[in-house]
C-alpha cells in the first residue's frame, strides 16, 4: 500500500502500479463473478470486468428492460447471461448490485446460495450496516467484501473506456477465507478503479448518503434554486439567471476546480469576484452547517435508510421517482437550461 499524505493526514491507498491488472487476474482466476442486477452499477462493473479478462456472468430478471440492456451490451443468454437464481448458483463471487431496497426483497433467495467458500460483494455499505432494517445477515463462513466506485456506473464505464479510472473505496466485513482483502482489492482493480482507499461498511454508507444528499446532489440543487429564484424575482431573464447559476459553473469554473483546486479557479477570476467569494463563503458555510448536522444525524440514526427502504420498496417507486424527476426537468430553470445547452457551439 502506498502511503500518501492527504493534507497532513497520512493514509494508505492501493494504486494500479502496486496491484496491477495481471495480479488481479491471478487472484480471481478460478472465480465466476456473478453480477446480480443490471441497473446503473451492473453494466459499468460487469463490462469493465469483461473487458479486463475476468470470468463474468450477469443475473437479471427476465423479461425486463435491464435484461434487454444486457443483451444489447453483448451478454448471451445461457452463456454469460442468466435468470437471477441460475447466476446465483453458478457464481462464486456474488456481486449484489440490485438497488438497496431491491436487495431486501431478494435476500431470502440470495442467502440460499451463499454456501461455504463463496464471496458476497457489495458496492454500498447499506444492506449490512442497517441490518436491523434490511435483514441482510450473511452466513459466517463466507467472505463479505465491498468495492464502492465513487461515482455513477455510467462514469465508471466512460472513464474506463477513456483509459482513466474512477476512484473507489474498499472494505472487508467478513474474512472467512483469510483472503478477503486481496479479493476486494482485485475486484476493485477489475471493475476499473483508478485507485482504492480503505474504509469499513458503516463509514462508506454514512459518507455516501451524506454526500449524495449534500453537496453532490441535494444541496447543489437547493442552492441553484435559491439563487435562480432571487435573480428571477429581481427581474432577470431566465437565460441570464441560468447562465449565472449553472452554465458558468459547469462549463467554465468547475473544470478549473477539478484541474487544480478552488484557489486556482478563484485566481482565474477577477479580483472583484475573488474579494466577494472570499467574503461570502463564510456566511454560506455557517448558514448550511446546521442542515449538514441534521443530515448526518438522520443518516447515523437510520432515518434516511428507513425512508429509502419504505418508499423504494413500493411497487410504483419507479413511477413516483420519474414523476419527481419530470417536475425538476419541466421547471423553468431546467427548461431554460435545455435551451442554453442547445445553444452551446458544436465542435
Ligand atoms: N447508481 C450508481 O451509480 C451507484 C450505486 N451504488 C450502489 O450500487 C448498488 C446498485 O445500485 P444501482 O445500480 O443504482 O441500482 P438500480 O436502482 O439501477 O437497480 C439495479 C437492478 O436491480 C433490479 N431490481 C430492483 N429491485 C429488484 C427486485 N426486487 N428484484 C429483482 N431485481 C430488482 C433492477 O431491475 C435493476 O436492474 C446499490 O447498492 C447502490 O447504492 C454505488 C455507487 C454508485
Ligand atoms: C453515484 C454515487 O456514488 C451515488 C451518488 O452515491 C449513488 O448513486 O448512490
Ligand atoms: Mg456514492
Ligand atoms: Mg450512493
Amino acid at each position: 500500500m502506498a502511503k500518501i499524505n492527504f493534507g497532513g493526514v497520512v493514509e494508505e491507498v492501493v494504486t494500479r502500479e502496486e496491484f496491477p491488472l495481471a495480479k488481479a487476474r491471478e487472484v480471481l482466476k478460478n472465480e465466476t463473478i456473478a453480477v446480480i442486477g443490471y441497473g446503473v452499477q451492473g453494466p459499468g462493473q460487469s463490462l469493465n470486468m469483461r473487458d479486463n479478462g475476468f470470468n463474468v456472468i450477469v443475473g437479471q430478471r427476465k423479461p425486463s428492460k435491464s435484461w434487454d440492456h444486457a443483451v444489447q451490451d453483448g451478454f448471451k443468454e445461457g452463456e454469460n447471461l442468466f435468470e437471477i437464481e441460475e447466476a446465483l448458483r453458478r457464481g462464486t463471487i456474488i456481486c449484489y448490485l440490485l438497488s438497496d431496497a431491491g436487495q431486501i426483497a431478494l435476500w431470502p433467495t440470495v442467502s440460499k446460495h451463499l454456501t461455504e467458500g463463496k464471496t458476497l460483494y457489495f458496492s454500498h455499505g447499506f444492506g449490512i450496516t442497517y441490518k436491523e432494517q434490511t435483514g441482510i445477515i450473511p452466513p459466517k463462513n463466507i467472505d463479505v467484501i465491498l468495492v464502492a466506485p465513487k461515482g455513477s456506473g455510467t462514469s465508471l464505464r466512460r472513464l474506463f473506456l477513456d483509459g482513466q479510472g474512477l476512484n473507489s473505496s474498499f472494505a472487508v466485513f467478513q474474512n472467512a477465507s483469510g483472503k478477503a482483502r486481496e479479493k476486494a482489492v482485485a475486484m476493485g482493480i477489475g471493475v476499473g478503479s483508478g485507485y482504492l482507499f480503505e474504509t469499513d461498511f458503516k463509514k462508506e454508507v454514512y459518507s455516501d448518503l451524506t454526500g449524495e444528499r449534500g453537496t453532490l446532489m441535494g444541496a447543489i440543487q437547493g442552492i441553484f434554486e435559491a439563487q435562480y429564484n432571487i435573480l428571477r424575482k429581481r427581474g432577470h431573464t431566465p437565460s441570464e439567471a441560468f447562465n449565472e447559476t449553472v452554465e458558468e459553473l459547469t462549463q467554465s469554473l468547475m473544470p478549473l476546480v477539478a484541474e487544480n483546486g478552488m484557489d486556482w479557479m478563484y485566481a482565474n477570476c477577477s479580483t472583484t469576484a475573488q474579494r466577494g467569494a472570499l467574503d461570502w463563503r463564510h456566511k454560506f458555510r455557517d448558514a448550511v452547517a446546521p442542515v449538514f448536522e441534521e443530515l448526518y444525524e438522520s443518516v447515523a440514526t437510520g432515518k434516511e435508510a428507513e425512508r429509502t427502504i419504505k418508499l423504494n420498496s413500493q411497487p410504483d417507486y419507479r413511477v413516483k421517482l420519474d414523476q419527481e424527476l419530470k417536475e425538476l426537468r419541466e421547471s423553468e430553470m431546467w427548461q431554460a437550461g435545455l435551451k442554453v445547452r442547445e445553444l452551446r457551439p458544436k465542435k
